[in-house]
């Protein structure tokens, strides 16, 4: 358990680093939880200070970058005199060469930028391409060394006191009562008066916000001796698909690739030879520079490519997130309006355009998004009762999905009940808190489906809608929409789960999947928190988590077909290699094979068709909740590895002789 600090940062990145900075300089007591310094985007980046080469429209986002590139120099100025190291600050402008004629080239003169025709611009530039027709240059642009920056960040952040805990993960913020009450972390909980999640890409493994990985990858040259030394690029160069950054250091960064592919890590050969191809194009001369690195990075994206700054729906969280392609060049102005905000409860005007609930449509309703839903009281809390045990040392956490606790690690359907009073009792006697419904079927009225929706206490329970019956990607997320339409008519405003199923095949309702993922690409893009449900396919699973499906939902047979697990070895691969909860679903038909699945490693279990059709559906849904909870307890306990041969399991000395 961590000591109490006025303020306590999640992520050690860029944004969580200036922000600590900032407000430990305005005397609060800092402390930053850091899980991977070297993965933050801070490390990833070209440096580049570039509202006007970037061509961002008028609007808040331009004027943000402006005020931050206005607070540059003195930011800068300020970490190397309490640091002592330099941050590679260098306003040397940028040069953004064109292979054909903007539309009106000599009359945008106007400051900040300028048009250089073709011969001013090889004056300028020595060795650029003699097919450029002229260029812009912008004067007042200019680059950091990021890495640099991160270091001395660091460095100073250390130097005035700020507690800087790396490798350590915040695995859960907890809540109640529209404040945080501490956060849950890979080497015990911490608590703080005040909190701020600045966790770059990686923000939504903690709440629900639509912020998602957008993969860049970049390569750096060396400057061959036979040109002039330190460099012989004065200035950025911003070109089609690519930018070339001279560092003083002698070295050529190039970047980036934009790829939406999720947490895919890797320099590929096609992404490192199209910036190899733009930057040739450009300035034939790199052809000749040997390659010094190739690295990638993840920015934090959200869907309108703006961040998310300032208050949250708990009153001691502020955000500082998805900065996307600017969080460089913004950090000087997040770190200025969030400590300002923090320290002397002063809003910036400014702040109101990246709030966080732009993305949700009704904004009156929207505050239950990230807070943690009210522990409700299930029937059966076999799952609590046994692990809060003092004498059991065996401990758990809560199953978490998209930000959100559930007690019960079991999921149910509400298809195939005689009765809705069959429904209800079984549903409560298993304890579970998230139950399935067929979007399509309910919509339709389809038999036995009439009055379904509100038939439960969708106040106790989380909705998952399915899109059950939908056999291409297109129709899925149509469906889904519907669905969470219909989770809002119920009174789950903030509800964007969906369990996307896409089955082409009547017979054995195995999912398709290409389909799958074509609609788990969309879904995540529209801000949904998906859960696919997939055959058992380790790839397809990774891929799903890559790209930002907040579960993987692997089948242990046939839906309906009572087969139990009939894949182990797929879904242990699974298993093992899953960041996000692995939800066995479908074909499980008996209490022992619920418990095999968790025995496993299962973080939860979808389970219908077995409790709906058992002969006495309420006492097959508390055994299968009971299952459920022994085997997640029994996975906890670890079992005892397989032996060829019996070992007595009493001694073998000290026998009494006869
Ligand atoms: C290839 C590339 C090129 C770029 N080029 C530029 C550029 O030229 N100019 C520019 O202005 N911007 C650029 N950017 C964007 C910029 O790097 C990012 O916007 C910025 O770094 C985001 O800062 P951040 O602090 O939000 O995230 P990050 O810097 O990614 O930091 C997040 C940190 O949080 C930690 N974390 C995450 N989850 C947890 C957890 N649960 N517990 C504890 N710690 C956690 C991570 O380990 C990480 O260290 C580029 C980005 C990339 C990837
Ligand atoms: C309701 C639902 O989502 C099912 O399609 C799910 O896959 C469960 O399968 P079983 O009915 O085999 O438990």
């Amino acid at each position: 358990m961590g000591g109490t600090s006025d303020v306590l940062v999640i992520g050690g990145g860029l944004m969580g680093l200036a922000i600590a900075v900032d407000l430990q300089q305005q005397g609060a007591t800092v402390t930053v939880l850091s899980r991977d310094f070297q993965a933050a985007a801070g490390h990833a980046a070209a440096g580049m200070l570039a509202p006007q080469a970037e061509e961002l429209p008028p609007g808040p986002l331009q004027t943000l970058c402006q005020r931050s590139l206005a607070l540059y120099p003195d930011w800068v100025e300020k970490l190397e005199a309490l640091t002592g190291q330099t941050v590679g600050y260098w306003p040397c402008g940028i040069l953004a060469p064109q292979f054909t004629l903007p539309a009106n080239p000599t009359g945008a003169a106007t400051a900040p930028r300028y048009w250089l025709d073709r011969s001013d611009l090889q004056q300028f530039q020595p060795g650029l391409s003699e097919q450029l027709v002229g260029g812009w240059w912008f004067p007042e642009e200019g680059q950091v060394d990021n890495r640099l920056l991160m270091q001395t960040l660091s460095m100073a952040a250390q130097t005035l006191g700020v507690d800087l805990q790396t490798g350590v993960t915040v695995k859960g913020i907890q809540q109640r009562d529209r404040q945080v009450t501490q956060v849950i972390t890979s080497v015990g909980s911490f608590r703080a008066h005040h909190y701020v999640l600045a966790a770059g890409a990686w923000a939504r493994e903690l709440l629900p916000l639509p912020v998602f990985p957008c993969k860049g990858q970049m390569l750096s040259l060396k400057v061959p001796s036979g040109y002039p030394q330190p460099q012989p690029l004065g200035q950025i160069l911003y070109g089609e698909q690519i930018y070339i950054v001279p560092r003083q250091g002698g070295q050529i960064v190039l970047g980036a690739t934009v790829e939406t592919v999720g947490f895919n890590p890797n320099n590929t050969a096609a992404g490192i030879q199209q910036l190899l191809a733009q930057a040739i194009r450009l300035y034939p001369e790199l052809q000749s520079f040997p390659i010094q690195e190739c690295w990638w990075g993840f920015r934090p994206t959200t869907p309108d490519e703006l961040p998310i700054l300032g208050a949250s729906p708990c009153q001691n969280l502020t955000l500082a997130l998805g900065h996307h392609r600017n969080g460089i060049l913004l950090a000087p102005i997040t770190a200025t309006l969030i400590g300002r905000l923090i320290q002397q409860q002063v809003a910036d005007p400014l702040l109101s355009a990246f709030a966080w609930d732009r993305f949700c449509s009704d904004q009156s309703s929207t505050a239950a998004l990230l807070t943690l839903p009210a522990t409700p009281a299930t029937p059966m809390q076999l799952a609590d009762r046994p692990l809060s045990d003092p004498n059991l040392s065996t401990s758990d956490t809560p199953l978490k999905i998209a930000g959100r606790s559930f007690k019960s690690r079991l999921m149910t359907g509400t298809g195939k009940f005689d009765n809705f009073d069959d429904m209800r009792h079984s549903l409560a006697a298993s304890g579970s808190e998230i139950v399935t419904v067929a979007v399509r079927r309910v919509q339709t009225n389809a038999p036995g489906h009439e009055g379904l929706a509100e038939a439960l206490d969708w106040k106790q329970i989380w909705m998952l809608p399915n899109t059950a019956g939908c056999q291409s990607a297109e129709e899925a997320v149509r469906v889904a929409k519907l669905g969470r339409e219909m989770a809002k008519l119920l009174g789950q405003e903030d509800n964007n789960f969906v369990k996307l199923e896409v089955i082409p095949d009547a017979k054995y309702l195995l999912p398709d999947p290409i389909g799958t993922l074509q609609a788990a690409e969309q879904l995540v893009r529209e801000g949904f928190a998906v859960l696919p449900y997939i055959n058992a396919d380790p790839l397809l699973a990774k891929r799903l988590e890559e790209i930002g499906c907040v579960t993987v939902m692997p089948l242990g047979s046939p839906i309906g077909s009572g087969q139990g697990i009939r894949n182990a070895a797929n879904i242990e691969i699974i298993i093992e290699n899953a960041q996000v909860p692995v939800v066995v679903d479908a074909g499980i038909g008996s209490p022992s094979e619920a418990a095999q699945a968790m025995e496993m490693g299962a973080d939860a279990l979808l389970i219908n068709t077995a409790i709906a059709k058992a002969k006495n559906p309420i006492a097959m849904g508390k055994a299968m909740g009971m299952a459920t909870a022994a085997g997640r307890l029994a996975y906890l306990a670890g079992r005892i590895p397989v032996k060829t041969y019996a070992s007595a399991s009493s001694p073998l000395s000290g026998r009494i002789n006869s």
